[in-house]
């Protein structure tokens, strides 16, 4: 059986990081001969330099057709003053919507030999395991209408929409009440209820999922409360639930408790549990080309579409177990980096996680 893997390296340290991950794919492929066969395209800036345009017809037919796709990042300075539609982001956002990826999965997992690189106390964030569940293709990133426009006085307005349909709040809720249901049983949905009737009725809709899933329990959190409560006591939470923008956000904040957003891995899964995975960081142009970026998300990153496209837990399992090895002999890039510990190029560090397979 032969599963076709789509890698798209896209921009800055993008191609820097999926290089390390590619090598690591080829060695499990054949420790455990999962018979995948790779194959690249381009999105996001660079397919903007080759094709112009961020999500070229050639490399959606790939996506559509591979069983998983591996991204890097995309995005940089010198596209940013194009218009909205052209933008290297226009690229992964027309990814995520065209696959249906609603389900965005984004772990927070405080590896031990990091509790150090963290800028919280190491009893405040040792031992940490959350989930952040993050709806991906709706809300106010996708809701219409929106644009700038003039008003009869002549100043311009910014306007967005954020909306969400029954459907699109139940689905998510369903994958996060099956997440909890497979971790600590806890679910925190988090909203601004106080404010926004969108999520007046995505509170509702949890309380009424909540029927499906006795085992678990259910908690709602505002979102600025939420941005609180993880930096003073993130272990309280299992598994949360939440919107396309907050969930953005609230996930950059948990990666930080990770010691560094380059360890921050993510699912993005349909219904058909196709899927696209990811680092959650960006293309981080002012690192790129310098060989020192961390391509341990991106490593993750393949040890979760094993586990969650492809059905291989053994093989996801010895990823996760090598990354934690390299820890564990004290190798740290740049951004993780503690006193005592050797300070590794993206390069070594890709080696030492093939080296410890
Ligand atoms: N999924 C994506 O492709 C994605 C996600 C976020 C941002 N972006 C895009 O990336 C560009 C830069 O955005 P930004 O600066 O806000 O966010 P960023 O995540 O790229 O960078 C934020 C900071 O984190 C550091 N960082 C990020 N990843 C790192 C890694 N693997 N190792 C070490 N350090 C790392 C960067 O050097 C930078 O200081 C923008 O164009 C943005 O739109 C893309
Ligand atoms: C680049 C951008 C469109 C993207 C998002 O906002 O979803 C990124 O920040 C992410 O977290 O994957
Ligand atoms: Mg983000």
């Amino acid at each position: 059986m032969s599963r076709k893997i789509l890698m798209l390296p896209g921009d800055g340290i993008g191609p820097e990081i999926v290089a390390e991950a590619e090598k690591v794919l080829n060695k499990v492929n054949d420790q455990f001969s999962l018979g995948l066969s790779f194959e690249t395209a381009l999105v996001g800036g660079a397919a903007i330099e080759e094709d112009d345009t961020p999500l070229p017809e050639s490399t959606l037919a790939k996506a559509k057709e591979a069983d998983a796709i591996l991204l890097g990042a995309v995005g940089g300075p010198q596209w940013d003053s194009l218009p909205m539609a052209k933008r290297p982001e226009k690229g992964l956002l027309g990814l995520r919507s065209n696959l249906q990826l609603f389900a965005n999965l984004r772990p927070a997992i405080l590896y031990p030999q990091l509790a150090s690189a963290s800028s919280l106390k190491p009893e405040v964030v040792s031992g940490l395991d959350i989930m952040i569940v993050r709806e991906l293709t709706g809300g106010i990133y996708f809701g219409q209408p929106r644009g700038v426009r003039e008003l009869e006085s002549g100043e311009r307005q910014g306007y967005n929409t954020y909306a969400y349909t029954e459907s699109e709040i139940r689905r998510i809720g369903r994958v996060a009440f099956e997440a909890a249901q497979q971790r600590g049983k806890k679910l925190c949905s988090v909203d601004k209820a106080n404010v926004l009737e969108v999520t007046v009725m995505w509170r509702e809709i949890m309380e009424d999922l909540k029927r499906e899933y006795p085992d678990v329990e259910l908690s709602h959190m505002y979102v600025d409360n939420a941005a609180m409560q993880l930096v003073r006591a993130p272990k309280q939470f299992d598994v949360i639930v939440t919107g396309n923008m907050f969930g953005d956000i609230l996930s950059d904040e948990a990666a930080m408790l990770t010691g560094s957003i380059g360890m921050l891995p993510s699912a993005s899964l349909n219904a058909q549990k196709q899927g696209m995975y990811e680092p959650c960081h960006g293309s981080a142009p002012d690192i790129a080309g310098k060989g020192i970026a961390n391509p341990l998300a991106t490593i993750l990153s393949a040890a979760m579409m094993l586990r969650y496209s492809l059905g291989e837990e053994k093989a996801a399992e010895a990823i996760e177990a090598a990354v934690s090895k390299v820890l564990d002999q004290g190798l740290r890039t740049a951004d993780i980096m503690s006193e005592g510990a050797e300070k590794v190029s993206t390069r070594a560090m890709g080696e030492a996680v093939l080296a410890a397979l």
